[in-house]
Order: structure tokens, then sequence, then C-alpha cells
């Protein structure tokens, strides 16, 4: 299947594609070979104007109707994207680099998955009564926010999207999304989907931009609500930002997350869950668990089966399902990766396995290993957001769980052994929001995903984004007589 890349306009507001040149253009880059593959252009202000001006009028029809409309609105896009997996998933990858073995699993259907989910809840979300003395009670309403921002990293565009706009749609907000810079496309097919699929226009926007347009929606007093995906120190930004008028705000930040693997891990097991948490989707995923704490009574046979697996990585061109490991977004972020490789051999870390770009078109660097990284290493304290693993050593569960945790960050971490009660003892000391037991990186809609620490504020997926996307108003209403002191 071949598919035009060039979408038919930058924006999409008010149910429709938009143009306006006179935005400053933005080339959209294939990674894989390093060809430009679209332009766009950033939403000036008339544009960002347009689009939550579309926004605020879309948000009160959609709020009137009822849940269970809302509900299938939803649901029909989610089927709409899922006929649509290998066109959505082909241009996932142009976007992303990311190989079509992993999107045509992993992003349109994720998004799906949301749309399915929240489009399922939209119906139930309702308030409650609270009985009080003498029949007084109070009921309570739980309402939307009003129009809420999302703004998207480069690494899952599809599914931030639809990770952002199906809870707060579900709620009876609006939105307007804003694509990283790096990979503007996939939204665009997303707003599309949601007007066929009957929501009405202005319901779901997507602007263009860099961090300047972000800022400008963020600080817009129609905006009630931002929900960032991107690096921690963007996240500070836009959280101080959103401060400043008292906003809602859900933060999905950064990682350096740990996996522990104790000597009676199951090995196989133990070596998936290293690749699926370092080396899927290039290692561009903020939950990977970077720092993997093996014990040393196991680490031996660790890195000798690691690095027999690693050969099973097949590099080449992500649209043929036969590759499992795309090339890196774009030749910003393969020379942040190439900075710490530096660093990591000259803070004395033992290179096992890659480490060298690889000479050809586009942004290539293999799956990375380092050994004997020690917790003061640049490498095993600050995000690389690319396939670069630190493998450290272990003794002890206390000595280890007290270097697990750390550092600033507390995404994701996970824990490998055959001793359940550990396990459990371990997650419940782990300083992280999502953790994982003997597996790596799942992101089930039905689970809360999100961090603590440095690493985020709120919660996206699950039945927890819904207290994310709306509010409650208390109603008292009095059936005995009313005394006043005169
Ligand atoms: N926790 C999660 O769910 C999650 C998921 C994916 C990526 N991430 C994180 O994202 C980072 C990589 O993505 P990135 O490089 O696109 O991140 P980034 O922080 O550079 O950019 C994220 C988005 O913020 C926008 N932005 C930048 N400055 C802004 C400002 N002042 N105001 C408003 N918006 C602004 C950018 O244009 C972009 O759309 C990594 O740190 C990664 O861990 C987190
Ligand atoms: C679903 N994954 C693979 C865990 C990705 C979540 C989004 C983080 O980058």
């Amino acid at each position: 299947m071949s598919i035009n890349t060039q979408p038919t306009a930058s924006h999409y507001i008010g149910g429709a594609y938009v143009e306006d040149t006179s935005g400053a253009p933005i080339d959209v880059v294939y990674g894989a070979t390093g060809e430009v593959i679209a332009r766009v252009h950033a939403a000036t202000p008339a544009i960002v104007d347009r689009a939550l001006e579309a926004a605020t009028a879309a948000q009160k029809t959609w709020a009137a109707m009822s849940g269970t409309e809302r509900g299938r609105v939803l649901r029909r896009a989610a089927d709409l994207i899922r006929e649509r997996n290998r066109e959505l998933s082909i241009l996932e990858t142009y976007d992303t680099g990311k190989p079509l073995q992993e999107t045509l699993v992993a992003d349109a259907t994720s998004g799906a998955d949301a749309l399915e989910y929240f489009g399922g809840l939209a119906a139930s979300l309702t308030g409650e009564t609270i009985p009080l003395a003498g029949g007084d009670m109070v009921y309570t309403l739980r309402e939307p926010l009003g129009v809420c921002v999302g703004i998207g990293a480069w690494n899952y565009p599809t599914q931030i999207a639809c990770w952002k706009a199906a809870p707060a749609l579900a709620c009876g907000n609006a939105m307007v999304f804003k694509p990283s810079e790096t990979t503007p496309l996939c939204a665009l097919k997303i707003a599309e989907i949601l007007t066929e699929a009957g929501a009405p226009p202005g319901l779901f926007n997507v602007v263009q931009g860099m961090g300047e347009v972000g800022a400008a929606l963020v600080t817009d007093p129609r905006v009630a609500k931002v929900s960032l995906t991107g690096s921690v120190p963007t996240g500070k930004k836009v959280y101080a930002a959103a401060a400043g008028e008292m906003k809602h705000v859900t933060m999905e930040l950064g990682g350096k997350s740990p996996i522990i693997v104790f000597d009676d891990a199951d090995l196989e097991d133990a070596v998936s869950g290293a690749i699926l948490g370092n080396f899927y989707s290039s290692g561009q995923v903020c939950s990977n668990g970077t720092r993997v704490f093996v014990q040393t009574g196991i680490r031996d046979a660790f890195l000798k089966r690691l690095t027999e697996r690693l050969a099973g990585a097949v590099l080449g061109d992500p649209l043929d399902e036969a590759t499992n490991f795309g090339p890196m977004v774009s030749e910003g972020q393969i020379g942040i990766v190439e900075r710490y490789v530096r660093l990591g051999i000259e803070e004395g870390a033992e290179l096992v396995t890659g480490g060298a770009r690889i000479e050809r078109d586009g942004y290539w660097m293999p799956p990375t290993v380092f050994a004997g990284v020690t917790d003061e290493m640049t490498i095993a304290r600050e995000e690389i957001f690319g396939p670069v693993m630190c493998v450290l050593d272990f003794d002890g569960e206390d000595e280890v769980m007290a270097r697990a945790n750390a550092t600033e960050f507390g995404l994701a971490a996970g824990v490998f052994t055959r001793d359940l009660a550990r396990a459990h003892r371990v997650v419940r000391g782990f300083e992280a929001g999502t953790c994982f037991i003997n597996s790596y990186n799942d992101a089930p809609v039905e689970a809360p995903f999100g961090g603590v620490k440095m690493s985020g504020v709120g919660r996206e997926n699950s039945k927890a984004a819904i207290e994310h996307y709306s509010q409650v108003k208390s109603v008292y209403l009095r059936l005995s007589p009313l005394e006043a002191p005169f």
C-alpha cells in the first residue's frame, strides 16, 4: 500500500483542513532515509485563535449531548481507525521511522483501544447522591472542564493524540492538540476520522508548531486544562505557565526507569524484558527500563544471552514487516545518543555491543549495551531516549532498592524474579507510577499510566483519567426548614 505523506493542509480546525503558509515552514523528515516527506507550517496567532474559538463553540454542543451519544461517536472513530490500521500504521512509520512490524500493533490500535474504552465509559460518567439528616441531600454533577489542550512528543504521535483526546472528549470537553513539530502528520488523520465518526466541527482540532505555539495555547484564558507528553524541562515550563491561571494539568514526562533482575529470575523472560524495555521503538520510549540492575550470580549468563538475542535484531527498511528495529527519529536525536555513548566510554563503562552510528542515509544507531555501569555515571543518571541499555551489578535486595530509587524520575520500574513474595515487596518499594512483575512496558488502556516525582502528574488511561478531565459540582438540596440566627 502506498500512501500520500503530504497532508491536505497543515492544520485541522472546525472539522476541516486549514492552511496558512505565513507560519514558519516545518519539514517532516523520514528517519530511515533523511528525506523530506512533507511540509507543514507552524500556526500563526490567528490560527491558534481560530482553533480555540472552534473548540469553545463545539464544546458547548458536545457537552449538551448525552454520554451515550458521545460514546457512540468515539466508538465509531475506534472502528474507523481499526479498519484503516494499515494505512495509519504506514503513516506512523513515515512520521517516526518506527518499523511497520511495531506500528501495525502498537499505535493506531492503541489509539482505537482508548477511543473504544472511553467511548464505553462515557454513558456511565455520573455523580452521586449523598443522603443527609432530615431528608436533605447533596447530589454531585460530574462536569467537563471546557477546552483542553493536548501537546505531544514525537515517539507515539497517534497514540498520544488518542490517549489525550479519548478521555477528554468522553467527559464532554473539546480539544486543541499540538503534535510535536518532529511528527506532525498522524494527529491530522485522527482529527479527520473523528469528524467522519460524527464529532461536531471544532471538537478536536490540530494546530502545528514548535514550543511557542504550545506556550500560546497553555496561557490562553479560554483553555481549562493542559495535558503534555514531553520531557521534564518542558514539563516544568508548561506546569508553571498553567499554574498562573490555576489550570488543570496532566504531565507525562521522561524517565530513567530501573529493571531489577534477581538471580532466580527466568533468564529468557528477563532478557526479553530488558530488550522490550530498551530497544522497542529504537529505545525512544518514556517508560523504558534503561538501568538494568542484574544480581551478580546471573550477570554473566544474562549478558551472554542478551548478546546472543541481540543478533536477532533486523535493521532494514521500516516498511518491510521483517524489520524489527528502525532508525532514530531525527539527526538531533541520534546526535544526543552519540554524545551519551561517548560519555559512557569516557566515564569507564564497558561497551558490550553497538555504540557506533551506522553509515547510511537516515539516523541509524544499533542496539547498544554498556556493562559495568555505576550509579554516578552520566549514562546511568540522565534520560538518553535512544537504544542504549545500561547494565549495573548488585548483590542484595536492600542495596538495589535504594539504588533503583535514587533518581529524580519515577515513571516506571520492573522486577524479574520467581519469588512472588519478593516481587510484591519490591514493587511496593519502587518510587514509580507504573510497575511490572516479570514483564515490561505493557500499557493496556484499562490500567492507569503515569509517573511520580519528576516524571509527571496525573494519569492517562483507565478510569483514573476521568478524574483528570472532569470536575465535580456539589449541589446541596434542603428539604427541612432553613433556620438562621436572626
Ligand atoms: N510519560 C510519557 O507518557 C511520555 C511519552 C512519550 C514521551 N515522553 C517524553 O518526551 C520526551 C521526548 O519527546 P520530545 O523531545 O518531543 O519532548 P519535548 O519536551 O522537547 O517536547 C514535547 C512537546 O512540547 C512542546 N513544547 C516545547 N516547549 C514548550 C513550551 N514552552 N510550551 C508548550 N509546549 C512546548 C514541543 O513542541 C512538543 O510538542 C522524553 O523526555 C520522553 O520521556 C513521555
Ligand atoms: C505503550 N508504551 C510502549 C509503553 C509507550 C508509552 C508511551 C511512552 O513513550
